[in-house]
């Protein structure tokens, strides 16, 4: 027994052995190997158990690991508890049975059959009255009737009644109605093939179904000719029809066992999973699924982040006369003489709209207050390993969450028994592939859709540092999610699926690849891991690999990152290759570098700030997050330290409103623990004693009582502009994102243009609009006037003095704030 544990195990195998409620719980319990070892014998027990009656799968596991996993004796006890079945009487034959069975036995002793079913057509006989049509033929014909008028009723659902019908993954679904009325016939039909000496088979499969069928009751023919009967030609018809008719559903339900016992589960769940990929391809098949696909489309139909952004801004400008203007331009149009019109906007000095309250102004704190328990900060930061945040980048579906899922289980930040949880949910929805992915992907929506929306945090530590992993949204529409979360890092991964023509379509045709590239060169970014993911894919070949490093330095060089600002890992983080613990599948023999984790050490390493006196600079923390309880006593921020340090019992003012709190205590990591400092570079959140929670919104900064961060409304900064498709002017409507901030602004005026490689060069002292990839001075101002952003210069800090600007949902440039107008 003890050889299926490892030491950490024994001790939990000493402890008493829980009463099990189901399979799953009984799984749970299950260490690795054990649960390897049952996924073998089981079957094995299954199978010789199927003369017996009573028993079920929990039952038969439990005898199985009481029996030290050998199967023999669990076999000898599990007998002995259950009694034999009894074997079943023979069946009087029907008529029709026994005429089958001898035209089977004459098959076999060669002699000629003699049909006893007219040749006349069906149809034929029944215009002719043929009072010899029997009555199961008959039925069968009123059947097709009662089939093809339900059919034309289906398709008259389906183009009159847009509520009837719902286009689910391109396919038609009518109402439930319908479909169990079809159900109904279509049952009736199989049960009058059942009674039919002969039909045909409508595709291939079908033909294996019937075979396996004539084969196990013997009632038909083993001749491989099937004849004709209308109701097999309605069921194709019915398979081929636009709307629900979905024959192999019917095929599939009709098979369903219709009281599968748990003994039976997985003969269920293979028919379940038959009956949901046919059906209700991205539902959730065990449960209400009209409640989940409500759930589902709830989901779809709530605005993306963009549109919720581009729609506040729509409300704010005069769009469509601004863009008169820049349509009338063209991206080279240096020499305009007229001065473009400065649009205003009559709703510019509005108050804020109702969702946007006003942000009140405190008395802040002017005298800090002392840490309850000092702790020596120089010694602290002796014990403390070299800590790194990295954001995951690429395109949608490049791996990122999998990769990410994959790198937590192998550095043992996440348990094999959370995988296998993972691993069996995900497999019911059909999504199996997805299960490292749902360990960062935790929100039901995410999970259905299988798509990140949010940022998501995980801390894990190895030998030689700490990390913290900030998981970005790949999709396009959820670009301002993944701008705060490139705000967060040090340093990114950028997961690049190599294979074959994913790598092209996530890196022309307007993927994120270089869309998310660009924000974290935008964003401060120094250093970027290419994570070369899904080489699985392509035989771990070097010529791919190869094929696309060159490509992408190409386009690294252009925007400003060195070869040694890049490091390249081919990896797989679907098969584990390359990430941490599994080793490179032979026929990879051309990259010897670090693994991915290597490679994140040898990085951490390099930025480590431990060594720097953290205690010079200011505390200033990032607000990501902000929760209170129902009474508003405890009030939570959640955020990034960006300089020094904070203690529980000192301090801080949050900033644009002033109000000054007390720390309670400092949570750290992803069971918030309670810590007694955070210091530059933490994810942590802090319990405030007594603040107005109202007054905090995400995206705010707050430091030590005693340092004020400036809070403005108007700044001048050095712009860059990515690819436009219309140049921008004055007036024209922008939203301005800086970490969890983001807020409609405009440009007020356009400065004077500076050469993009040398900014402190000035190219033209009056420009009057901006193309791509240009650079200039411009202020920028907020379009409410009664919002103000708390902010730095790019000199007082690197990170936080920095914004993306974005129009209509596309990234159009980056600024550096140089002064604040306040
Ligand atoms: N063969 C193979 N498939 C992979 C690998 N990594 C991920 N996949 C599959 O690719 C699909 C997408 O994976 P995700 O991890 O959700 O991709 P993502 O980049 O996080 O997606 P978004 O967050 O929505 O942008 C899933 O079906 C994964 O199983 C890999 O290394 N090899």
């Amino acid at each position: 027994m003890s050889k299926f544990y490892d030491e950490d195990d024994v001790a939990d195998y000493d402890d008493e052995v829980p009463n099990f409620q189901d399979e799953d719980e009984f799984d749970d319990y299950l260490n690795d190997d054990e649960f390897e070892l049952m996924k073998q014998l089981f079957p094995q027990a299954k199978k010789e158990l199927q003369d017996y009656q009573g028993w079920d799968n929990l039952s038969v596991k439990v005898s199985i690991f009481d029996n030290n996993f050998e199967l023999g004796p669990a076999m000898v006890e599990l007998k002995r508890r259950f009694k034999k079945k009894e074997p079943k009487p023979e069946k009087k034959l029907s008529a029709l049975e026994a005429l089958a069975r001898k035209r089977a036995e004459s098959k076999l002793n060669k002699t000629p059959l003699v049909s006893t079913v007219p040749k006349v057509p069906l149809l034929d006989r029944l215009k002719s009255g043929d009072k010899q049509t029997s009555t199961a033929t008959k039925t069968s014909i009123n059947l097709a009737g009662r089939l093809q008028s339900l059919k034309k009723e289906g398709t008259t659902t389906c183009n009159d009644s847009g509520d009837q019908t719902k286009k689910i993954n391109g396919t038609t679904r009518t109402k439930s109605s319908l479909q169990s009325k079809t159900h109904t016939l279509a049952s009736r039909l199989a049960n009058l093939r059942k009674h039919k000496p002969g039909t045909e088979i409508a595709s291939t499969s079908d033909k294996e179904e019937v075979k396996k069928d004539a084969i196990h009751d013997n009632t038909r023919t083993s001749d491989n000719k099937y004849h004709r009967d209308d109701s097999w030609s309605i069921l194709n018809q019915l398979k081929n029809s636009s709307c629900f008719c979905n024959v192999n559903s019917i095929m599939a339900i009709e098979k369903t066992p219709v009281s599968a016992g748990i003994a039976d589960k997985q003969v269920s769940n293979s028919t379940f999973k038959r009956k949901h990929d046919d059906m209700f391809s991205i539902f959730y098949p065990n449960t209400n699924y009209r409640a989940v696909k409500k759930q589902a489309v709830a989901n779809f139909s709530k605005p993306s982040p963009d549109d919720v952004v581009v729609n506040k801004q729509k409300a704010a400008f005069e769009v469509d006369k601004v863009n008169e203007k820049v349509a009338d331009l063209s991206l080279n149009d240096e020499k305009t003489n007229e001065e473009p019109e400065y649009v205003t906007s009559e709703d510019d000095d509005n108050e804020p709209s109702a969702e946007e309250p006003l942000v009140k102004t405190h008395k802040k704190a002017e005298i800090p207050t002392k840490p309850k328990n000092p702790i020596d900060i120089a010694s602290y930061l002796k014990t403390k390993k070299p800590h790194l945040n990295f954001v995951v980048l690429g395109h949608v579906d490049a791996g990122k969450s999998t990769l990410m899922g994959r790198l937590l289980y192998e550095v043992g930040a996440v348990d094999s028994k959370l995988i296998r949880k993972l691993e069996k949910e995900s497999e019911i929805i059909g999504k199996s592939s997805f299960h490292l992915a749902w360990v960062m992907d935790q929100t039901a929506e995410e999970r259905n859709r299988g798509v990140t929306v949010d940022i998501c945090t995980s801390d894990f530590e190895t030998t030689k540092s700490t990390f913290t992993i900030v998981d970005a949204p790949g999709h396009r529409d959820f670009v301002p999610n993944a701008i705060t979360g490139i705000s967060q890092a040090d340093v990114a991964v950028l997961s690049v699926d190599c294979g074959t023509d994913a790598f092209e379509s996530g890196f022309n045709l307007d993927g994120q690849t270089k869309e998310h590239t660009l924000l974290a060169r935008s964003l401060g970014i120094k250093h970027i891991i290419v994570a070369m993911n899904k080489m699985d894919t392509v035989s771990w070949q070097e010529s791919r690999f190869r094929d696309i490093q060159s490509e992408l330095t190409v386009f690294f060089e252009e925007i400003g990152y060195k070869s040694k600002d890049l490091s390249w890992v081919p990896c797989s983080g679907l098969t584990g290759e390359g990430i941490f613990k599994t080793a490179y599948p032979s026929s990879q023999t051309w990259y010897q570098g670090p693994n991915l984790v290597g490679e994140l050490e040898n990085i951490a390493a390099k930025h480590s700030t431990i060594g720097e006196d953290v205690t010079k600079e200011p505390f200033v923390f990032s607000i990501l997050d902000v929760t209170s309880n129902s009474k508003k006593t405890n009030t939570i921020i959640s955020g990034k330290v960006e300089s020094g340090t904070v203690q529980p019992g000192e301090s801080i003012t949050v900033f644009p409103s002033e109000q000054s709190c007390v720390v309670d205590s400092i949570l750290h990591g992803n069971d918030s623990q309670k810590g007694d400092i955070a210091v530059r570079g933490d994810f942590v959140q802090l319990k405030l004693l007594t603040a107005f929670v109202e007054d905090i919104q995400c995206g705010d900064l707050a430091s030590i009582v005693g340092v004020d961060i400036p809070s403005s409304q108007e700044f001048t900064s050095t712009l860059l502009t990515f690819k436009l498709d219309r140049p921008l002017l004055p007036g024209t409507p922008l939203i301005l994102f800086r970490g969890a901030t983001e807020q409609p602004c405009r440009i007020k005026k356009l400065c004077y243009s500076v050469d993009k490689r040398k900014l402190s060069k000035v190219l033209k002292k009056k420009v009057k609009h901006l193309g791509s990839q240009q650079a200039a001075v411009v202020e920028i101002e907020l379009v409410q006037k009664t919002r103000r952003i708390p902010m730095f210069t790019c000199e007082q800090n690197k990170k936080l003095g920095r914004v993306v600007i974005r129009k209509e949902g596309k990234t159009v440039g980056a600024a550096l704030i140089k002064s604040l107008d306040y």
